[in-house]
């Protein structure tokens, strides 16, 4: 959309989506204008909460409180914050925050309401992991604890964004009345990719979010899948393990998918998903996993924006991607029957 009327501050805003996302910004910048300002500015303030919360030059008796109470933040009208880690790449939307609060405030009061709802909750998540000491030492160790630090970091979003879409009449009114079962699923199943996908990235930093309860069954130490050749065929069984625990969501976001009626809404909702179960096909005994970031081709990714914006569209995409992990499965995984007893599954609901 043209941006070339809007006011500076507005303008700079969309410049600071476009530095901290650049292909997910396009999308953003098509949704219908009901919600597209209001939507951007969950997206920086989320990206602003995320920044602190992995800036790792921020000593926790600051982090701490600092995320507990940035839904106050909002409150004000020119709070900014310079965290001293020069090489956080968003540290942008915290030196220039001013500019986010006076959209924000700008915003219909019911949208700043869900802003600021999810930022609180969201904040103090992640706050009480932060002070968990097992999650700092060893990682996410049940598949309990898995599911809830996904729901502080992603299911969240899903939450909020249904609330944005059913208040503005995008999206179907059940979806917000299943206690957003669907919306916590449409957060975990991408987290839980991004999660899959980032292990030898995330390893290089020292931490681990794959949950211990998994990994355990094919390892002491979660580095050897990365460090001994001779721990290569456990990585990839872990691998496959946790793919089979992300598909368990797919269903919940096909069925979130059908219930969104605004197309922009559709498509916005739709694109991330859709790579989400390509970038499962393509880690699934994917051994390139265990010493790099494993991408989607370029070409792919514009194939996926392109048939994602009907629902048949994303039913079809889901089908195809489901198909390849049943053929790459092989019969000596561990988990080889329980991923084609959850293809079947999926590809019925499809
Ligand atoms: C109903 O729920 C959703 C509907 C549409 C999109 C998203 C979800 O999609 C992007 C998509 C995105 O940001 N893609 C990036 C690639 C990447 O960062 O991995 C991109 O394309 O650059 C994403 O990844 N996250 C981050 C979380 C997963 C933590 C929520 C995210 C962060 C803030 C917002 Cl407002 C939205 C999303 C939803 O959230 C569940």
């Amino acid at each position: 959309h043209d941006l070339t009327k809007e006011s500076p501050e507005l303008q700079r805003c969309y410049y600071l989506l476009t530095k901290t996302s650049r292909s997910f910004a396009a999308v953003i910048e098509e949704l219908h204008p009901e919600l597209r300002d209001a939507i951007m500015i969950f997206y920086l303030v989320l990206r602003a909460l995320d920044t602190i919360e992995d800036d790792m030059s921020i000593k926790s008796e600051i982090k701490v409180p600092l995320l507990r109470t940035f839904d106050e933040k909002l409150n004000t009208k020119d709070w900014t914050f310079d965290g001293n880690g020069p090489n956080e790449k968003d540290r942008l939307v915290l030196v220039e925050f001013d500019k986010i609060l006076s959209i924000y405030h700008g915003l219909k009061p019911q949208y700043q309401d869900v802003v600021k709802d999810i930022t609180y909750k969201m904040g103090n998540g992640m706050a009480d992991y932060i002070l968990d000491e097992n999650f700092n030492l060893n990682g996410v160790e049940t598949v309990k604890d898995y599911d809830l630090y996904c729901h502080y970091v992603a299911g969240l979003v899903g939450e909020g964004l249904t609330k944005l879409t059913v208040m503005a009449g995008f999206s179907d009114d059940s979806l917000a009345q299943d206690n957003f079962e669907k919306s916590n699923s449409m957060g975990l199943f991408l987290q839980k990719t991004n999660i899959i996908r980032d292990y030898h990235e995330d390893l290089l930093d020292g931490r681990s979010f794959w949950p211990k309860e998994i990994w355990s069954k094919y390892t002491k130490e979660l580095p050897l899948f990365h460090k001994d050749a001779s721990f290569e065929q456990a990585g990839l069984s872990c691998i496959n393990e946790l793919v089979l625990n992300a598909l368990s969501h797919a269903k919940d976001c096909l069925s979130y998918l059908s219930m969104v009626k605004d197309p922009s809404t559709f498509s916005f909702c739709a694109i991330p998903q859709v790579m989400a179960i390509a970038t499962l096909a393509e880690v699934y005994n994917n051994r390139k996993v265990l010493h790099g970031v494993v991408k989607i081709r370029k070409g792919t990714t514009c194939k996926l924006i392109l048939e994602s914006r009907t629902f048949p569209g994303v039913v079809a995409i889901f089908r195809r991607y489901i198909q390849v992990i049943n053929h790459k499965s092989s019969v000596s995984d561990p988990n080889y029957l329980k991923i084609g007893i959850k293809c079947g599954e999926i590809e019925q609901f499809c």
